[in-house]
């Protein structure tokens, strides 16, 4: 089993007219990485390589700025609870491992009065908000495609997902920064992004050159995903699958540690779509496999399991 490359060319950014015929090829391709190892890579999707190199450039200047200069910023400190900066080894994606060897930047609010990082990374809100809407887009497209492959209303998904971008929906921009691991300091087990699925509706996922993601199978074996320049992967998160039914797959990922003697840092970017807040998730097919659920709701309880409290 591996993850399919799908050229997105009919559908890209910009393009206003795409014929019935092309979505539909979409949708089918689209489908068989869904139901099946329940990752994709895009290619050609109208966000290029050179965006996603400037927005990871001006977020490794933000991580590594001295402590100080990030602490004003820390996850907590904004209206919006998830917003802001988690510092080094706070996350623990796998619970049952210590805190992931990474810090990252979740950009849950774009609310114009709210504080950005400027000192040092004048061009970060701008950068990270312009990417944000990209990457918007982009799902929203992707969502369309999902609901069209499954002979549902085309706009089954998106009625869910109309207040993106707001303080009424969870969605989050997120920049990582995996610094060079010191072996010295390792705990036992630790890695640098523990085995976990992503909470809410699908995900886009941005790798730098050096790789390092892996994806658990069906059979339950990890593969590895490399990083493909100029492409997007996408995957189906845990609400999506119960959404369908468990029709779209919601794979396991993580990122261990990097071979003994490679001293490289690591980014990568992650835009995680979700339901708007007062969204109720019922299974689409009528089967009522699992309850109707409130997307915040859903997404509250997985937070306190992340970081230890809700
Ligand atoms: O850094 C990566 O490549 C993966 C990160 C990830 O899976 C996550 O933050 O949910
Ligand atoms: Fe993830």
């Amino acid at each position: 089993m591996s993850i399919p490359v799908v050229d997105f060319t009919s559908f890209k950014l910009d393009k206003s007219h795409v014929s019935d015929e092309d979505l539909e090829k979409l949708g089918v391709e689209l489908r068989a990485a869904f139901t099946g190892v329940g990752f994709v890579y895009l290619a050609n999707t109208g966000i290029v390589q050179s965006e996603v190199d400037k927005v990871m450039a001006i977020s490794k200047k933000f991580f590594l700025l001295p402590e100080e200069k990030k602490r004003p910023f820390e996850r907590g400190n904004f209206a919006n609870s998830n917003h802001g900066w988690v510092s080094f080894g706070r996350e623990r994606l796998n619970p049952r491992r210590p805190g992931d060897l990474k810090e990252s930047f979740n950009i849950s609010s774009l609310c114009p009065d709210i504080n950005w990082p400027s000192d040092g990374v004048a061009e970060f809100r701008e950068t990270l908000k312009s990417f944000y809407l990209r990457c918007e887009d982009l799902s929203l497209r992707v969502l369309k495609l999902m609901a069209l492959s499954l002979d549902l209303n085309p706009d089954v998904f998106l009625e869910a997902h109309t207040c993106m971008s707001t303080d009424d929906n969870a969605t989050t921009l997120r920049t990582l920064y995996y610094p060079p691991v010191d072996t010295g300091c390792v705990k036992d087990s630790q890695v640098r992004c523990g085995e976990h699925s992503d909470y809410g509706s699908i995900t886009l996922l941005f790798q730098g050159p050096e790789g390092g993601l892996q994806v658990q199978s069906r059979t339950g074996t990890y593969l590895s995903v490399p990083s493909i320049p100029g492409t997007v992967l996408v995957n189906i998160a845990d609400l999506m699958q119960r959404w369908t039914g468990d029709v779209f797959i919601s794979a396991v990922h993580r990122v261990l540690l990097p071979s003994d003697g490679d001293s490289s840092s690591r980014q990568s970017l992650a835009f995680f779509v979700h339901p708007d807040d007062q969204a109720v998730i019922t299974c689409c097919d009528g089967s009522n496999k699992y309850p109707p659920v409130k997307a915040l709701d859903y997404l509250m309880e997985r937070f306190g399991e992340s970081y230890g409290s809700t």
